[in-house]
């Protein structure tokens, strides 16, 4: 990581710590490294973070071993509690780029000797230990690199964005419409290299997808590109900084999509549209690209989500969107302000298992997650001139998904139905379920996007 050399030491010390937080937590399961970095503002320099933290990742298991060898623990137990900033300062010695070679690593130790925290001066006491424990193991193991150490789980983690290192995601931008059209956007990925293939996905299996290319997608015509080869990092794009382009999964779009396909040119300009659960608003976003000209309310309850969704609605353009720091249980559906209101996006917290967390979630959780989510479905329900409501989570678990559409629709009472939306999209819902036709699912081993779930509700307008 060259640019690291240009940081002042407290900058550099800042990065580390950060990387120290965001590995701690992906290690205790709280979330991957993409997102921890990626959708969190408060994060400085988030490539250099990101990149430290993926190789931290990618030796996690060798340095715990090598820590836990060297007696450190035992020598000094209030150490225990730094273990997170160890494992980095033993990565960049052992691993890292100033490792290797005796004039490097004592670059390493001059820079460490600029910042004023004393873990960093136990690399240089205890770096002859953690060699000889390193080598040993290697000798052991019959390796003659240490790419051997790599853990499987993080090895591929530039290459895509889900959890399970299985899956191979295709990387989708999305023009942010609200500040550039698609054409502008295709000639900007022709100035940087990228041949563009106007054809859908399906129909270009012929191409090497290990050049770089822009490919439009065959559902989302009009918004949404595919990017080849799929490891390719975005954050560095001026086109990204700039908000012109957003990198969004493709069915984080189907909601505002289908919202669009059922009432896109029937809103008249006073009618408006809430998204009940907004932060960190990628969904947001593009529901106020598709609807320019009409309000959308949008609820975010987290104080700290709120701030990023609020930030991004600035910086994505959507001037059209009205951010609320407020529960969206708590709103009076009867309050003369929400009387146009002609549309609602529910996208509730769920178990997260279409993106591969909660693998091992326990169906006392799942249950309780419906019951919120229910909660929230029913509530949009009791806005007396909404029409259509779309329902989604990122989850696979039939409990979060065609269980809330049934007992949803049975809620409603024959005020609203199951609409059969996306019918170009082959894969639906589960055939046990009586409305799992109706529904959309989205698998990410066959659909090569994080897996989805959406179902829309149509107000059933009695004569
Ligand atoms: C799955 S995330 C939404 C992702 C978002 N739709 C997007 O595409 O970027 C769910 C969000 O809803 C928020 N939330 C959960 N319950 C809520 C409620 N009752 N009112 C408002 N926000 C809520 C959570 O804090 C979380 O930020």
């Amino acid at each position: 990581m060259p640019k690291k050399n240009r940081m002042s030491p407290g900058q550099l010390f800042k990065v580390y710590r950060q990387v120290e937080g965001i590995t701690q937590k992906c290690l205790a399961g709280h979330g991957n490294i993409q997102t921890l970095t990626f959708n969190n503002n408060s994060i400085m320099s988030k490539g250099m973070t990101f990149a430290l933290g993926i190789e931290v990742l990618k030796y996690h298991k060798i340095i715990d071993k090598i820590i836990a060898e060297s007696g450190l623990f035992k020598k000094k137990p209030s150490l225990k509690k730094d273990q997170g900033m160890l494992r980095i300062i033993m990565f960049e010695a052992l691993f890292g780029e100033k490792s290797g070679d005796s004039t490097s690593i004592e670059e390493l130790w001059k820079r460490y000797d600029k910042i004023n925290f004393d873990l960093f001066k136990l690399g240089r006491t205890e770096y002859a230990t953690w060699k000889s424990l390193l080598d040993k193991e290697k000798k052991k193991l019959g390796y003659t690199t240490n790419e051997g150490f790599v853990d499987p789980k993080y090895a591929k983690s530039k290459t895509h964005q889900h959890d399970n290192p299985e899956i191979e995601l295709i990387r989708y931008v999305r023009v942010n419409t609200l500040k550039t059209t698609k054409e502008e956007v295709i000639n900007k990925f022709s100035e940087l290299g990228y041949e563009y293939r106007p054809v859908g996905l399906d129909k270009t299996d012929d191409f090497d997808k290990n050049e770089k290319s822009i490919v439009e997608d065959n559902h989302l015509t009009n918004d949404v590109l595919a990017l080849y080869p799929s490891n390719v990092t975005l954050h560095d794009l001026e086109m990204i900084k700039s908000y012109e382009i957003i990198a969004q999964d493709k069915s984080s779009c189907f909601p505002p999509f289908l919202i669009h396909k059922e009432l896109g040119g029937k809103l008249g300009k006073n009618d408006c549209l809430i998204d009940a659960c907004s932060a960190p608003g990628n969904k947001t976003c593009y529901l106020a690209a598709l609807f320019p000209s009409n309000q959308i309310y949008a609820y975010e309850r987290n104080k700290n989500r709120y701030e990023t969704l609020k930030n991004r609605m600035v910086l994505a353009g959507a001037s059209n969107v009205e951010c609320k720091l407020d529960d969206f249980l708590q709103t009076n559906p009867s309050d003369p302000k929400f009387k146009n209101v002609k549309a609602i996006m529910l996208d509730p917290s769920c178990s997260g298992s279409g993106i591969g967390h909660g693998n091992s979630i326990k169906k006392e959780r799942l249950l309780s997650l419906q019951q919120f989510q229910l909660k929230l479905l029913t509530h949009c329900f009791n806005f007396p001139n909404v029409q259509f409501i779309s329902y989604s989570t990122c989850s696979v678990c039939e409990e979060e998904n065609e269980c809330v559409t049934e007992m949803g629709l049975k809620a409603s009472n024959g005020a609203f139905e199951v609409v059969h939306t996306f019918p170009e999209w082959e894969h639906r819902g589960l055939e046990s379920s009586p409305v799992g036709d109706k529904c959309v699912r989205v698998d990410p081993k066959r659909d090569k996007t994080n897996g989805f779930f959406v179902v829309c509700f149509r107000r059933v307008n009695k004569q």
